[in-house]
């Protein structure tokens, strides 16, 4: 059986005295934590670090970069784990679906290898469209999709992927302002409802204030 997960109780995500260093020189510093379901956002002026705070904790921080501290979900620090052993769901500006796959092969991919069988995976992404309001998607190229349309299988990719945590980098920024609301909504939803802490970024106080949770402010680095 290969390992279904690495980890598999769900739990606090916790950043332990994080201190990231951009050529030696402290750019950006973290001690918090966020509950499951609960969300924990992150503003502070452009350069200030935050989308390096959130690589380092998905494991892809640049070589420019050194990091103290550690970052973990539960009892597991995942700051110690491989990149896709972390179990972490990212989200961006732009939803960066695959362009040579359609929407079902774009939510196919996201299934974990363990998931056997093709008929189970279809029925998953499915059932995973059925749950934003896009049933019968599946075959559509996502360059014929609107921007609500790719934010909500982008979202959909994420979690059938079953993260332990999401890492949202400005998710909501290039939608306008009614559709932001509604997307907004949304992950914050399926994010409670699937018990998961989430980290936003973000520039909009509209974003922080409907994501509910504390707000940290970070500084631009001296
Ligand atoms: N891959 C990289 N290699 C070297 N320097 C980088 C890299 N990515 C970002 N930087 C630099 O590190 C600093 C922090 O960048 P980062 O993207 O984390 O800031 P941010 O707070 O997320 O900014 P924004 O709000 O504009 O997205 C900036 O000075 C940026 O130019």
């Amino acid at each position: 059986m290969p390992d279904r997960h690495a980890f598999d109780a769900k739990g606090t995500l916790r950043f332990d005295r994080v201190e990231i260093l951009r050529h030696g020189a402290p750019l950006i510093a973290l001690d918090e934590k966020v509950e499951p379901g609960g969300v924990l956002t992150v503003m502070g002026p452009s350069g200030s670090g935050k989308s390096t705070l959130l690589n380092y904790a998905a494991g892809f921080l640049g070589s420019d970069f050194t990091a103290r501290g550690s970052v973990h979900i539960g009892e597991t620090e995942i700051t110690r784990l491989p990149a896709y052993e972390r179990h972490v769901g990212l989200l961006f500006q732009d939803p960066l679906l695959f362009p040579h796959l359609s929407v079902a092969g774009n939510l196919l991919f996201a299934l974990p290898s363990w998931l056997k069988g093709l008929m189970h995976r279809r029925e998953r992404v499915e059932k995973a469209l059925e749950e934003v309001g896009m049933s019968g998607f599946g075959p559509r190229d996502p360059a014929t999709l609107s921007g609500g349309q790719k934010a909500r299988v982008a979202l959909m990719r994420v979690l059938l992927a079953e993260p332990r945590a999401l890492l949202l980098d400005e998710p909501f920024s290039k939608l306008d302002r009614d559709l932001r609301s509604q997307i907004r909504e949304l992950v914050f939803a399926k994010a409670k409802a699937r018990g998961l802490p989430v980290l936003l970024v973000t520039h909009d106080h509209a974003d922080a204030e409907a994501a509910g949770g504390m707000v940290v402010e970070v500084r631009q680095a001296e």
